[in-house]
């Protein structure tokens, strides 16, 4: 039985004394969430205050992207050390715009899926198609190919000590969710491709949807049997909204 996970992606939003505010009402509300794991991802300079209020609850933290470099002259990096040095138990990679704003490539995401695991960070390793690509019929193409990427360079038994987040490009944001069906099937599609290298890793592997999941979508989603969960953004920056989709992990 994998657990869900339910994590927060808060992007570049926030300002101390909202991050503040929104950790409060987060520990105020916990402990309704029965079924999921839960995990917040704040912008980095955010992570020794979110360390400060969450230590000793049962919320992780992570961060939301790391350097493939483990030190040096790399001005604006962030090492995998440095993010466990601050208790971050998970950490966002691959993410869509990652990719498309500071141009990743699958070979650099499985680079840094290999960085996470030796500071031993447990990677939320994101794949998805655009728009373009779901309409010209490839989205099984993409997502086979970006996690080929990891397979080939980390092995599918490192792959298995991650988390994958299916996140449609044209959902994030944008208020259009998939449906529960779209959704479910190209899960179904990953872990059948993951089932290829290793039916052991496939069957345990945690496979979170991600793209406009709110607390109004979320019981629908989790239904599902091959959605472990949601990465969320805008609805993470609300504690009612966010802890509404943890909860939806309950029934
Ligand atoms: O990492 C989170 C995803 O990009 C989803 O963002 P969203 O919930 O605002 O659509």
């Amino acid at each position: 039985m994998r657990q869900p996970l339910v994590a927060g992606n808060w992007k570049m939003n926030g300002s101390l004394a909202s991050v503040r505010d929104l950790l409060a009402g987060l520990k105020a509300g916990i402990g309704d969430v029965k079924v999921a794991e839960v995990a917040v991802c704040p912008p980095a300079v955010f992570i020794p205050e979110v360390q400060a209020q969450l230590d000793g609850t049962p919320i992780a933290w992570g961060g939301q992207d790391l350097s493939v470099h483990e030190s040096g002259a790399y001005t604006g990096e962030i090492a995998g050390s440095m993010l466990t040095d601050f208790g971050c138990k998970y950490v966002i990679i691959g993410h869509s715009e990652r990719r498309t704003y500071h141009g990743e490539t699958d070979e650099l995401v499985a680079e840094k899926f290999t960085a996470a695991r030796k500071s031993g960070l447990v990677p939320l390793f994101c794949i998805g198609e655009t728009q373009e690509e779901r309409e010209s019929g490839v989205t099984e193409e993409v997502v086979a190919r970006q996690i080929d990427a990891v397979i080939k360079h980390c092995g599918v038994d490192m792959l298995g000590e991650g988390v994958i987040a299916y996140e449609p490009v044209w959902a994030i944001g944008t208020g259009l969710t998939a449906s529960p069906e779209q959704a479910q099937d190209v899960h179904a599609f990953i872990r059948q491709r993951v089932s290829e290298s290793s039916a052991d890793v496939a069957d345990k592997l945690r496979i979170l949807y991600g793209g406009s999941m709110k607390p109004g979508n979320a019981a629908e989603l989790l239904a599902k049997p091959d959605i472990d969960g949601g990465l969320i953004g805008g609805a993470a920056l609300k504690a009612e909204d966010f802890l509404g989709i943890c909860t939806a992990a309950n029934d």
